[in-house]
């Protein structure tokens, strides 16, 4: 292996793989689980519910009788089907939570391990979206929360401490799997009366409600946003912001001069997928990116690299706006050609080899790219064009798989990145 495979892998073994979740349990003053509710009779009457492990069956009971069935979304139409999702749910305008007023409070301490790098400092919004009843053979089946917007980044489930058994939530990102118990974990902590459980995730994971077998699993949903206020959140001290490791490696490659010396780009497909509108530009998601994928970006911008979010097709070519594929059916290498004559696109190659002209013009340049994380067979290219299953129905934002390209200038001169045109066809 040549000093520059081997200087690439310690850069692909230095990108962190860590969970995309984060569950737990906190203790909150116990009068935060009252819960004030508009019954359904004709002239609706207001209700106080005191969601502890102590709550009357009878009246977890009525609850969840004055819930309307929760429905789902497929593309673009809500839907109301108990074979895919079976659950109770109430709108935010016919509940009081205490707890929602004293969740600001609870975020720093539930986000702290799932956001990384600089996200840590962001200022965080939660929106309050639902209220949910799963009592006995209640489920949700899989599906990934639909995007709200660009800056929505995850969702909040907490969970009250009503006796329930069944209705993990079931998580899986990539390879991995993560089955959260609330029933069990509720009543085996060290004071079940006054802990809620959480679960945040970010909104691109895939997952599921099993079904409840027994009482009453109750849970408040929130939309979690970055805030779009610069409001500045202090600085979580002795928390590490950078990955040194990925950043040293990088440095290390980049210092080769056998390594691309006239510059060129390194690929990072990304772990996330993100909310995008279609044909919509590519720009803002650097400023949102989620998990490990921030931690990337930390690492390069501290560098001093430039870097840009695009959308790959087919291996060949770099778009910095997403496409939207049902507006062209057909086949992607068509697609290719169809988007250079347009104009738009950066063809790349590997890094290792000569430009592929297949799809070039007269004029193209083609730009050497070396792949970190490649886009596996699954990620290449884009999700459906629709979501199959939200929890809402679409809302005009698409999840698609994105790129982190990563620009730089030659030798000596690494962060002069425009000075790298690629190579052209003549
Ligand atoms: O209740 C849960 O744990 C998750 C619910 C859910 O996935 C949803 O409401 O979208
Ligand atoms: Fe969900």
């Amino acid at each position: 292996m040549s000093d520059v495979e081997q200087q690439i892998k310690s850069v692909q073994a230095a990108v962190g793989n860590s969970d995309p979740w984060v569950t737990g349990t906190i203790q909150v003053p116990p009068d935060t689980l009252d819960l004030y509710y508009l019954d359904k009779s004709s002239l609706p009457q207001p209700q106080l519910l005191k969601l502890t492990p102590a709550a009357a069956v009878d009246d977890l009971n009525k609850l969840s009788m004055s819930c309307d069935r929760a429905t789902f979304g497929r593309a673009k139409e809500e839907l109301l089907d108990e074979s895919y999702r079976k659950a109770g749910k109430m709108d935010v305008e016919r509940f009081s939570s205490k707890l929602d007023s004293n969740v600001i409070r609870l975020l720093p301490g539930i986000l702290f391990h799932l956001l990384k790098g600089e996200d840590l400092d962001r200022k965080v919004d939660a929106e309050l979206y639902k209220l949910n009843v799963y009592d006995t053979g209640c489920f949700f089946r899989v599906h990934k929360d639909t995007p709200r917007g660009e800056r929505m980044f995850g969702s909040l489930v907490i969970v009250f401490p009503t006796p329930h058994t069944g209705g993990q939530l079931v998580l899986r990102h990539d390879d991995k799997e993560h089955n959260f118990d609330s029933g069990t974990v509720l009543s085996n902590s060290p004071s079940p009366n006054d802990t809620i459980a959480y679960i945040a995730f970010f909104s691109d994971v895939e997952h599921e409600v099993l079904p409840v077998t027994s009482g009453h699993r109750i849970t408040l949903t929130y939309n979690l946003y970055f805030s779009k206020s610069t409001a500045q959140v202090p600085d979580s001290l002795l928390v590490p912001k950078t990955n040194f490791k990925l950043r040293d490696t990088i440095s290390a490659l980049l210092d080769n001069p056998q390594f691309l010396p006239k510059g060129g780009l390194l690929g990072f497909a990304l772990s996330h997928s993100y909310a995008v509108k279609s044909r919509g530009s590519l720009n803002g998601i650097l400023q949102v990116l989620k998990g490990e994928d921030a931690v990337i970006r930390s690492a390069c911008e501290g560098l001093g690299l430039d870097l840009a979010i695009q959308s790959v097709m087919g291996n060949q070519v770099l778009l910095d706006y997403a496409i939207d594929l049902s507006s062209y059916g057909e086949i992607e290498g068509s697609l290719v050609a169809l988007v250079l004559n347009e104009g738009h696109g950066t063809l790349i190659h590997p890094y290792n080899d000569e430009p592929d002209w297949e799809y070039g013009n007269e004029g193209d340049c083609s730009k050497a790219l070396a792949w970190i994380k490649g886009l596996s067979e699954s990620r290449a290219g884009y999700e459906s064009p629709y979501i199959a299953y939200g929890n809402q129905a679409n809302l005009g934002f698409e999840y698609i798989h994105l790129t982190l390209v990563v620009a730089f200038g030659p030798v000596g001169d690494r962060k002069n990145w425009s000075a790298y045109k690629g190579e052209e066809l003549l």
